[in-house]
């Protein structure tokens, strides 16, 4: 068959939701999708089971309720369907009063800013949507993100924030309102309220689970406002509940078409017709592409670069969703599919050398917006623009790669806009969704993020017994190893907090020829 040909056999378009997705450069048979037809269908079960209600997180024994956010009616109970409506209203309503005033900063003036301090899920989505739709200088609010706990990144983050605290709405993310990330930006800001002679609760936000600590804080100092995260959202499908749209609305975003953008992907997605259904045609493409055990990387490659961070986005929903140890019958099987990616073309002048002419253990999405810019483009040459070359760079790329047996798929969109971006989440959210049910996964827990997590309590915890340590060592050097023998530490982990602490000024260093014959005192 030509290319032409297959592009036309396997080309989807839905003129409605003005998506089209590309699937004929991923080499499968034509027997492929009726081999898999069986399979497809129980992930459509499985997808149906959840959405009524199902325990689909069974080792967290939870729901998994993501596609009610956009469509409340469709919640297990009314009880449900009246909180995710009511908590939505109360999310535009606390916008709206934000915007106008009636809400204020303490000084009388309007917010102005708003500083998000969460991390993960916490912080992807929000970061995604806020550099894609966002306007700065138009918005009506500026919104900045503290996403880690790098004490110079928080200071950067407060840098951008000078002259402008008094007027910021600080929100705290945490489902789990234990997250050590998070609790550090929390406190950070709190102190960089304080320096600024300015009352940091009456600036803080709460988006958190019921009865965690971060809502015990935040109920015990009386912050300005608190919004619910529930049990059955994951931090990774959380864009479309008060995580995302309280930082969406603030910044004066249309949440609402973000919403319905999703809500009408969804119904789409809902179908058992598989050659009608984008999310099912992904789903069956990651399985061929990487044989179904990850085999392939996934490079996501956006024409634009209003989707940057959308590859970051979608790291963590399908590596924390799909990167499992165990299938659901407990047995091991390492699955996974790893992501990465930037833009086009930009791309071009960095990794895609190696894509067409490296290993080839990958398969590219790419992203294509049809829509340049609003309003007329310059023309660079006679009758050529820059989105010109765009879309060239982005044909180009695509024809360079697949000459190599480079295999990729094209998603296609008319604009960036609030509504194609909540119809991009909705069609990943399901197609991870699907892709789980064929690889037989539960895509909805994350027992592998615990591991850093205990090491890390480990380290603080080895930390300070070396301050102890070094105080009443009252001034003797002494090498990484003997001070590891005398508090019991591993002496990797203490030669390494060593070093960290002389960088720091906290200890002091005496350096030797033999670097582990070097001695720290207090
Ligand atoms: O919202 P929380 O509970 O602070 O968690 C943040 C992130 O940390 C993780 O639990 C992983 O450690 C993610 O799943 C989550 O999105």
């Amino acid at each position: 068959m030509s290319s032409w040909n297959r592009f036309k056999k396997y080309y989807y378009q839905n003129a409605a939701l003005g998506l089209s997705l590309d699937i004929s450069r991923i080499p499968f048979p034509d027997d492929f999708l009726a081999s898999k037809e069986g399979a497809i269908q129980k992930a459509f079960a499985d997808m149906g089971a959840l959405e009524k209600g199902a325990i689909s997180n069974p080792d967290e024994q939870r729901m998994v309720g993501h596609y009610w956010l956009r469509a409340p009616q469709l919640a297990p109970t009314k009880d449900l369907s009246n909180e995710i409506s009511s908590t939505l209203n109360s999310i535009k309503d606390f916008a709206a009063k934000v915007h106008s005033g009636a809400i204020k900063a303490p000084g009388g003036a309007k917010f102005t800013h708003v500083l998000v301090i969460g991390i993960g899920g916490s912080a992807l989505g929000p970061q995604f949507v806020n550099h894609a739709l966002g306007q700065p200088g138009i918005d009506k609010m500026a919104v900045t993100f503290f996403d880690n706990t790098d004490p110079d990144g928080i200071d950067y983050v407060l840098g951008t924030l000078s002259g402008h605290l008094a007027t910021t709405l600080a929100i705290v993310i945490s489902k789990s309102g234990g997250t050590a990330e998070t609790r550090n930006g929390q406190l950070e800001a709190a102190a960089a309220f304080k320096a600024a002679g300015l009352d940091y609760t009456k600036h803080y936000v709460a988006v958190t689970g019921a009865g965690s600590k971060l809502e015990q804080t935040a109920i015990k100092e009386n912050w300005i406002a608190r919004f619910p995260m529930w049990d059955w959202v994951g931090g990774r499908t959380s864009e479309l509940c008060a995580v995302g749209l309280l930082p969406a609305a603030l910044q004066g975003l249309d949440i609402q078409a973000m919403l319905d953008g999703a809500a009408a992907i969804d119904v789409v997605t809902r179908s058992t017709k598989t050659s009608e259904n984008p999310a099912a045609l992904l789903a069956l493409m990651w399985y061929y592409a990487t044989n179904g055990v990850g085999a392939k990387d996934m490079v996501v490659l956006p024409y634009k670069d209003r989707l940057l961070l959308f590859s970051r986005y979608l790291q963590q929903l399908v590596m924390e969703s799909l990167g499992k140890e165990l299938d659901l019958n407990g047995k091991v099987v390492n699955q996974g599919i790893a992501v990465y990616g930037n833009k086009g073309s930009t791309d071009q002048h960095a990794y895609v050398q190696q894509l067409r002419e490296g290993v080839n253990n990958f398969f590219v999405t790419f992203i294509e917006v049809l829509k340049d810019r609003s309003g007329k483009s310059l023309e660079v040459e006679p009758g050529i623009t820059a989105g010109d070359y765009l879309q060239g760079f982005y044909l180009g790329t695509r024809d360079a790669l697949s000459e190599k047996d480079r295999s990729s798929v094209t998603i296609t969109l008319p604009d960036v806009s609030a509504r194609t971006i909540g119809i991009l989440i909705g069609l990943y959210e399901r197609v991870v969704g699907f892709y789980a049910s064929l690889v037989g996964i539960n895509a909805y827990h994350q027992p592998g993020v615990e591991a850093g997590k205990k090491a890390a309590g480990g380290v603080i915890a080895l930390k300070l017994k070396l301050d102890a340590a070094l105080k009443s060592a009252a001034g003797k050097p002494q090498t990484a190893e003997a001070l590891a023998t005398s508090v019991g530490g591993n002496p990797e982990l203490t030669f390494k907090i060593l070093e960290h602490l002389a960088a720091n000024g906290s200890v002091k260093k005496t350096p030797a020829a033999n670097v582990f014959d070097s001695t720290y005192s207090a």
